[in-house]
């Protein structure tokens, strides 16, 4: 772009954000409930809500709430949800079977929300670190810690293919493993799931600002390491470009950059290189940062929300994964 300006005064800038008619007439970006892709933690029981300590107003939700989530996003006009599931302890195992397991939390919630709810989109989290005795991604070498990858994309097939069986209508692996992409389509293909569509965690950086979804899905305690091995190291932004063109041409349907605010420069050159459906993840660490500050009355909650939603928009992306998806939705319809 070669933007034209005369010199002041023939150019006042000011002049288009002199009253509300202009400033809308020349705003060049929108937030809709359609934008939002809602993140909600599924425990097990009934008629339960528990509060999560370090994400104040998100809650892990027993199925039946589960659902009463999914037909409250849909009525605000929020087109998906996303299940990640609190696994006991007891069922974490070092070969993740639980992952691969039709009865597992995730699908029956997602069983749930398709009977309750058809019209919502449910996406699910392919990645082991839900059921793994070592809170990793990935299966992980006695002899030395490392998370292997081909016997890890294996085991994600099985899971993925479990998901699509339940009615997962988005299949979202976060895992980082090399191959996992190509892997994951050509089984939905084998299986007959020609519509589910994927949407990969392709720019997913090595991040501090998952420490209270680790808490969320109950991984904290059992996480030894950190996942350096697999995510993306912060400093990288070329690399991030060739993960999204190699997932692309893998046979993803949509991509993500992970975290998002600290990230919108990768979503803006995703957008900008591939023109693909772009999605950012406002991750835990920001939720917590923006809600922890407001609620101790140093930032205006509600204006934060709603700017640092709408620069998702401003950087490219298609839409947004964030825990704020229903309390923004509401104030988008009021
Ligand atoms: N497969 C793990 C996974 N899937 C989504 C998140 C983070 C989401 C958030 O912080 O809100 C993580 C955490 C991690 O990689 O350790």
């Amino acid at each position: 772009m070669q933007p034209v300006q005369a010199p002041f005064p023939a150019t006042r800038f000011r002049r288009t954000r002199a009253t509300p008619a202009l400033r809308a007439l020349t705003q060049e970006n929108a937030l809709s409930p359609a934008d939002f892709i809602w993140p909600v933690f599924v425990r097990d029981g009934t008629d339960v809500m528990e509060e999560i300590p370090s994400m104040p107003g998100v809650h892990r939700r027993s199925v039946d709430r589960v659902v009463e989530a999914a037909r409250e996003a849909s009525d605000l006009g929020i087109p998906a949800i996303c299940l990640f599931p609190y696994t006991d302890p007891s069922l974490k195992t070092k070969d993740c079977a639980e992952a691969w397991n039709p009865e597992n939390l995730s699908n029956r919630a997602t069983r749930a929300i398709k009977d309750a709810v058809p019209e919502i989109a449910v996406m699910t989290d392919v990645a082991l670190d839900p059921y793994n005795i070592d809170g990793q991604d990935g299966f992980v070498r006695d002899s030395d810690g490392y998370v292997v990858n081909d016997e890890t994309v294996e085991a994600l097939v099985k899971q993925a293919l479990s998901q699509a069986a339940a009615g997962a209508d988005i299949i979202g692996p976060s895992d980082m493993m090399d191959g996992r992409i190509g892997a994951l389509r050509a089984a939905l293909e084998a299986e007959g799931h020609h519509n589910v569509a994927l949407l990969s965690y392709a720019a997913k950086y090595a991040s501090a600002f998952y420490g209270p979804f680790r808490d969320a899905v109950g991984a904290s305690g059992a996480l030894k390491g950190d996942k350096t091995t697999y995510q993306m190291n912060p400093a990288n932004g070329d690399e991030a470009m060739r993960l999204v063109a190699r997932d692309l041409s893998e046979g993803a349907d949509m991509v993500m950059v992970k975290p998002g605010m600290p990230y919108l420069d990768i979503c803006r050159r995703a957008k900008d290189a591939f023109g693909a459906p772009t999605y950012a993840y406002q991750v835990s660490g920001e939720y917590a940062m923006l809600a922890g500050a407001a609620r101790n009355g140093w930032l205006d909650g509600e204006r934060v929300m709603m700017e640092s939603l709408m620069a998702f928009k401003r950087a490219g992306c298609d839409g947004v994964l964030t825990y704020f998806a229903p309390e923004a939705a509401r104030l988008l319809n009021a």
